[in-house]
């Protein structure tokens, strides 16, 4: 089943409001009632593009990262998709994907929430390394265990270190083990309870959400929302700057979209062969 068009949807919303007389046409419509939820991973930032482990590291968007975002906002409105509420990390790369999209949706006075559950995946000891040394330090096989297996997370930081997010003012009202790092199933278990709780009561009450965040905080929401297996989503990679737009039901289940790439059942926005380059990209930076 693909989505109804657009129109049809408000249409159904508007009328299940009104008179009895038309109730079971809006009986029928609710049940193609539908919550637009917008996941973007932010832009290419300049780790991305120094092709190092990033994490919880603060680095800016590059050049072309600015551009992609740029680009995000104008798709997300040509689609015709007008978020009211906002949601993003603790990190600038986010954040700036956010408002680019704002900026090119002119909807900049969005209510926004920022918040740590959103972040990138903690890289532990490997955050600042460069992806291909550590390839050649440690064989391909381990690092891809450590970038894309579900729950072996990459070696740990202590406090001594400046990646340890307890030297990070920003998290101050946080208190994080003395050894830290994550993998996708610890990063899962704080972005999802954090959806549930914050995301989900927005969507609820009718508000179509946008998300701005990181590659694998979005690949644990997906993980989620579309219920995929550890096998399948260590497959699973996404691209920088690129709208993946999901029509959630009442139940706030994704409903499978026309044109999306399995396994997961939202769509790009862009040009397809263009976003499955940039996804072959994202798994290529360790060779
Ligand atoms: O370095 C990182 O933080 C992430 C995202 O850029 O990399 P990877 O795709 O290797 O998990």
């Amino acid at each position: 089943m693909f989505a109804f068009a657009r129109n049809t949807i408000t249409l159904g919303r508007s009328a299940s409001r009104v008179a009895p007389n038309v109730r079971s046409l809006a009986a029928f419509q609710q049940t193609a009632d539908k919550h637009t939820l917008v996941l973007v991973r932010h832009g290419e930032s300049t780790w991305n593009l120094e092709n190092k482990f990033t994490g919880w590291y603060d680095c800016p968007l590059s050049p072309k990262g600015e551009e992609e975002v740029v680009e995000a906002g104008r798709q997300i409105k040509a689609a015709g998709i007008v978020p009211s509420v906002a949601f993003t990390s603790m990190q600038k790369r986010a954040i700036k994907t956010l408002q680019g999209c704002l900026e090119e949706t002119d909807l900049m006075w969005l209510p926004t929430t920022k918040a740590w559950e959103l972040n990138e995946r903690h890289y532990g000891a490997l955050q600042g390394l460069d992806k291909q040394e550590t390839v050649d330090k440690h064989g391909k096989d381990q690092v891809l265990i450590w970038r894309r297996s579900y729950d072996i997370p990459p070696p740990t930081v202590d406090k001594s270190s400046p990646h340890h997010p307890s030297n990070d003012p920003r998290y101050a009202d946080q208190d994080f083990p003395e050894e830290w790092t994550e993998s996708l199933k610890t990063t899962l278990e704080r972005v999802t309870p954090y959806y549930e709780k914050n995301i989900v009561p927005e969507l609820k009450a009718g508000k179509d959400v946008i998300i701005a965040a990181h590659g694998n905080s979005l690949r644990a929401l997906v993980k989620h929302l579309d219920d995929i297996g550890e096998d399948v989503i260590a497959e699973l990679n996404i691209p920088t700057g690129t709208p993946l737009i999901y029509e959630l039901d009442d139940d706030l289940k994704p409903i499978p979209q026309e044109g999306a790439i399995a396994p997961l059942s939202g769509r790009y926005l862009g040009d397809q062969d263009a976003i499955r380059a940039r996804i072959e990209g994202v798994k290529n930076q360790t060779k």
